[in-house]
């Protein structure tokens, strides 16, 4: 995993000011894949969010054999994969990130083939891919494990030949739909996905093929329909603001009493959370492209139920569950999307929170205090409920295996110092 990452906070400090939304991991990283749809050209990027899936992303498309070029500073990414040549996703880098396996498609595509060696992404309990090869499967695809040189399992897909045909998934999976649009764009013949998902990101992608020349309609409705093409352009594309990043400094605002203004950041994005962080005391204005964020009085207590979007984002149940600890009452989560995502209770607990969990829900018992404490991220959205507990803790929160938190979100401890948050970001 490389160097340890820690984050250091004191907390305590009313934020103020203006911060800059990044890119949205959950739609940079299937539009990094569909980039190696394009077998001429170079697909240009723009609003990249400068992140360690971003990082992993690259690190792969480079090991399938394009060219690929993060210029950091212009959060711009340029990649001409008129060259692919290699079929096998290493489990170096892919283990390292769930977005690995949104290549899948470009593979087979390109040179009839993708070997996986590892999918990554965060530990949240199970996490099956069965949607994505059953789709794979209906489009002519064949799967098949082996065991690879080193012994471990290897799964091995076969493009044959890819004709349309009729898909679905069980449930609305994001990066499923994300999927099998991207197989369907260059099979022959019509292609409908029943159950598609309704995610802004899966719209965004849906954008930035449409732009290189894929045929797809029905985006947002729940089923999407795909008429094959022969190719697909590189071109330029702007990706849209990071809502789950949106959410969290709106929770920064919301844990600390401040106000804020967050460029380029979409209120419709957040779905039902909007409402959520209303009723809990927030208060928002949008004005263009720029959303206002204050809370004057104190946090009212909430019931939370995840789903897919416009449902309450899972990625946001974890920094809710850091909010409701100073809620006026016992707030209520039902976690409906992940079975594994409530590891964050016993960190938060070791802070001095008072939280019941029973399965996949839990009860938090506000209004309590929070005391700084060393605690473990142990996913990406644990990371960044810990960073906003320690805001509101008394005295110095150390959050170790941060690396997670890196994975999803830039710059962090730039951006919430500049609003006038106590936080360093240390590595070994
Ligand atoms: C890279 C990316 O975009 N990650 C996001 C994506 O993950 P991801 O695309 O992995 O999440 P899915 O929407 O696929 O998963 C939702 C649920 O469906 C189940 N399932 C999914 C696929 C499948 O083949 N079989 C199956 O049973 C999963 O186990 C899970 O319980 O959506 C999640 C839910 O909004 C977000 O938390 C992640 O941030
Ligand atoms: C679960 C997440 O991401 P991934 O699917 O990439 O693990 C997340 O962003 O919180």
């Amino acid at each position: 995993m490389g160097h340890e990452v820690r984050y250091r906070v004191r907390g305590g400090r009313r934020l103020h000011g203006t911060v800059f939304i990044q890119g949205a991991k959950n739609a940079v990283l299937p539009m990094i894949g569909a980039s190696l749809m394009a077998s001429k050209g170079r697909t240009v990027l723009r609003n990249v969010p400068i992140i360690e899936d971003v990082r992993r992303a690259v690190e792969l498309a480079r090991a399938v054999g394009a060219k690929a070029e993060l210029h950091e500073a212009e959060r711009t990414l340029v990649i001409d994969a008129s060259e692919l040549d290699s079929p096998v996703l290493p489990a170096d880098i892919a283990a390292r990130f769930r977005g690995s396996f949104l290549f899948v498609p470009a593979l087979l595509h390109r040179l009839g083939e993708a070997v996986i060696e590892g999918v990554g992404g965060c530990n949240l309990g199970s996490r099956n891919l069965d949607f994505h090869y059953n789709g794979f499967k209906r489009l002519g695809a064949t799967v098949t494990e082996q065991m690879g040189a080193n012994g471990a399992g290897q799964i091995h897909i076969k493009a044959g030949d890819l004709r349309g045909g009729t898909l679905y998934c069980d449930t609305p999976s994001h990066t499923g739909t994300e999927n099998l649009i991207m197989a369907a764009a260059l099979a022959r013949g019509t292609t409908l996905i029943k159950n598609a998902a309704l995610e802004p990101e899966v719209l965004d992608n849906i954008a930035l093929l449409q732009a290189m020349g894929a045929r797809i309609s029905g985006g947002g409705t729940g089923f999407v329909t795909v008429e094959g093409v022969g190719e697909l352009s590189a071109v330029e594309h702007t990706v849209m603001p990071d809502r789950i990043d949106t959410g969290v400094f709106v929770m920064a605002a919301a844990i600390t009493g401040g106000d804020l203004n967050l460029v380029g950041a979409n209120l419709e994005h957040l779905g039902v959370a909007a409402d959520k962080l209303e009723q809990m005391g927030l208060e928002f204005h949008q004005q263009g492209a720029v959303l206002q964020v204050r809370r004057e009085r104190g946090l009212r207590p909430i019931n939370v139920i995840t789903d897919e979007y416009p449902g309450f984002a899972t990625d946001l149940q974890s920094p809710i569950m850091a909010l409701s600890c100073l809620a006026d009452g016992p707030s209520y989560i039902y976690e409906r999307i992940f079975d594994g995502r409530f590891k964050l209770a016993d960190e938060l607990t070791k802070m001095g929170a008072d939280i019941e969990v029973n399965g996949n829900r839990a009860k938090v018992n506000g209004p309590g205090s929070l005391r700084g404490a060393e605690v473990e991220a142990h996913d990406l959205r644990c990371g960044s409920a810990l960073v906003l507990a320690g805001l509101a803790a008394e005295g110095e929160t150390t959050i170790t295996s941060a690396y997670y938190l890196d994975r999803g979100h830039a710059h962090t401890a730039e951006r919430l110092s500049q609003l006038g948050a106590e936080i360093t970001r240390e590595t070994d």
